[in-house]
């Protein structure tokens, strides 16, 4: 298990007293309201933002003791507007952003399908082709560490602009990687992924935490409708998982 924590982590206004332990779970989603701080949480947890205190522990050391190379070697970060506007086919973004000149690799292109584009420029992609491309550079940029199970994946929003048949593929692809001991910490605004996915869900409110462990512990829906101020009711489906959806107050 990849050790990840934070103690005591303030970040101006925009985090405040956070306290987590990601250490016993491989998948991690970041749920909360707009402006919630998730964004801002996880460019603190890949050393992207310094936080104003607290810190940051990855496997057994501050995130301030190791510098960028060794950072960009262990760990990957898929930035929310991560688009590029200047004219890089897929091809040259993989080998200048990540050094990547060989094929896709089988597991990355099922479920990403990107290898397609590789001559294409990426302005001209639609903006869910796009983003397939900067998931497939995320872990390009640290494959051969998750290979060996060993990666840290820090993904915001990364199912945003993708078609449902692609949501699926990397939402599989990505409890695969968890599974195998790699650490993936994404942020999301459809809460029906975390039942069957997520080991450990972390909800936030204006900065600060408000709840934090399994599906079970977390997706409560009194405590999902005082978080996101609006009445948010619970089923279960007939496999057992848990549907969320929102009800409209009667005005
Ligand atoms: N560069 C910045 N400088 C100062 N404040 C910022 C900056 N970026 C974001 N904020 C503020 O920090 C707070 C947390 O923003 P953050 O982007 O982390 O939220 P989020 O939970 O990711 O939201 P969303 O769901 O809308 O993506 C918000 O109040 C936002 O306005």
């Amino acid at each position: 298990m990849i050790e990840l924590r934070c103690h005591n982590l303030n970040c101006d206004s925009r985090l405040q007293q956070i306290d987590l332990d990601f250490t016993q779970a491989n998948f991690v989603h970041l749920i909360g309201p707009n402006g919630a701080g998730k964004s801002t949480l996880l460019e603190t947890l890949a050393g992207i933002i310094k936080p104003s205190s607290g810190h940051v522990i990855l496997r057994q050391q501050t995130l301030e003791s190791y510098n960028l190379h060794q950072l960009a070697a262990m760990r990957s970060m898929l930035k929310q507007q991560d688009s590029v506007s200047f004219p890089l086919t897929v091809e040259e973004l993989l080998l200048f952003y990540c050094n990547w000149q060989y094929a896709i690799p089988k597991q990355i292109e099922l479920a990403l399908e990107v290898e397609q584009y590789r001559h294409r420029h990426l302005p001209e992609l639609s903006g869910g082709e796009q983003q397939r491309v900067q998931l497939a550079r995320v872990l390009l940029q640290i494959w051969s560490v998750i290979e060996q199970g060993e990666g840290l994946l820090l993904l915001d929003e990364p199912l945003k602009g993708l078609d449902l048949r692609h949501q699926q593929k990397l939402m599989s692809l990505l409890k695969s990687l968890s599974k195998s001991g790699n650490k993936v910490v994404m942020s999301l605004h459809d809460l029906n992924w975390c039942d069957g996915y997520a080991d450990q869900v972390v909800l936030l409110k204006q900065g600060r935490l408000v709840a934090t462990g399994t599906v079970q512990q977390t997706l409560i829906p009194q405590q999902l409708s005082s978080a996101f101020d609006c009445l948010i009711s619970v089923q279960t489906s007939l496999e057992g998982k848990k549907l969320l959806q929102t009800v409209e107050n009667p005005s």
